[in-house]
């Protein structure tokens, strides 16, 4: 497998031949069967606090589109619920299926959204950089929100119409003057495990936090996504149709609720 990707020849069935964790025991995404989760009254509430200044620039990366902010300084930063500590804001991106009816990479009893929005966090409470983070198994938080078909959703606008000017992998643009608070639903409530990066490395150091609200998307705004691309300039150009990772062993693990 040269690069990895998600056609058939170095898709998600294919990343353990380089990244043998892939089968490890705490991989990322799951699928949460809702009637065994746990409440835990001890999981507090979520207090995202991000400031619209952090953001920096919108970027496909061959794999997804993502916003990435500044992060270093504390200035856009995740406390509360499951976390002890201080999680630092890096980057928010999307992960769409090739249509409508999957997308998203956790499930809930089996179902999966049309897609799926990840907010990623370090904890620069205890560690020094992201890279640092990255590589311990209270490293990261990534909070999980799903995308379900239906109106199109005016915040998430301002990410899908920018996606024309970032087609080719690797292109960037300025993006700023974005709180990505308003891409979250009313409700914080939420599940919360212990996995990994669904992309490589598959780092098993995320502390995930799935809410449980999902926000809408529509049909036009997904085929926005579909229409990057996951080659560069001088490739032959091949649209990045779908970037899930499907479900992945429990293996024992326990998925608490608030
Ligand atoms: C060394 O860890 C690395 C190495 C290379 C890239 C990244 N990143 C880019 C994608 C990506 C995907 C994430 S997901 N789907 O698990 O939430 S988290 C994440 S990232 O950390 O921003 C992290
Ligand atoms: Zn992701």
């Amino acid at each position: 497998m040269l690069h990895w990707g998600y056609d058939e020849h170095n898709g998600p069935a294919h990343w353990k031949e380089v990244f043998p964790v892939a089968n490890g025991d705490r991989q990322s995404p799951i699928d949460i069967k809702t009637e065994e989760t746990k409440y835990d009254p001890s999981l507090r509430p979520l207090n995202p606090n991000y400031d619209p200044a952090s953001a920096k620039i919108i970027l496909n990366n061959g794999h997804s589109t993502s916003v990435e902010f500044d992060d270093t300084v504390n200035k856009s930063v995740l406390t509360g619920g499951p976390l002890s500590g201080t999680y630092r804001l890096r980057q928010i991106h999307f992960h769409w299926g090739s249509n409508d009816e999957a997308g998203s990479e956790h499930a809930v009893d089996g179902m999966k959204y049309a897609a799926e929005l990840h907010v990623v966090h370090w904890n620069s409470e205890k560690y020094s950089s992201f890279v640092e983070a990255a590589r311990q198994s209270d490293g990261l938080a990534v909070m999980a929100v799903f995308l379900k078909i239906g109106e199109c959703n005016p915040q998430l606008k301002k990410i899908t119409d920018r996606l024309d000017t970032i087609r080719i992998k690797g292109k960037r643009a300025l993006f700023t003057n974005f709180d990505p608070s308003c891409l979250l639903p009313k409700s914080l409530d939420y599940w919360t495990y212990f996995g990994s990066l669904t992309v490589p490395p598959l780092l098993e150091s995320v502390i995930w936090i799935v809410l449980r609200e999902p926000i809408s998307v529509c049909s036009e705004q997904l085929a926005k996504f579909r229409s990057l691309l996951s080659t560069a300039e001088d490739e032959v150009a091949c649209c990045l149709l779908r970037n899930y990772r499907p479900p992945q062993p429990l293996k024992g693990r326990e998925v608490r609720r608030n």
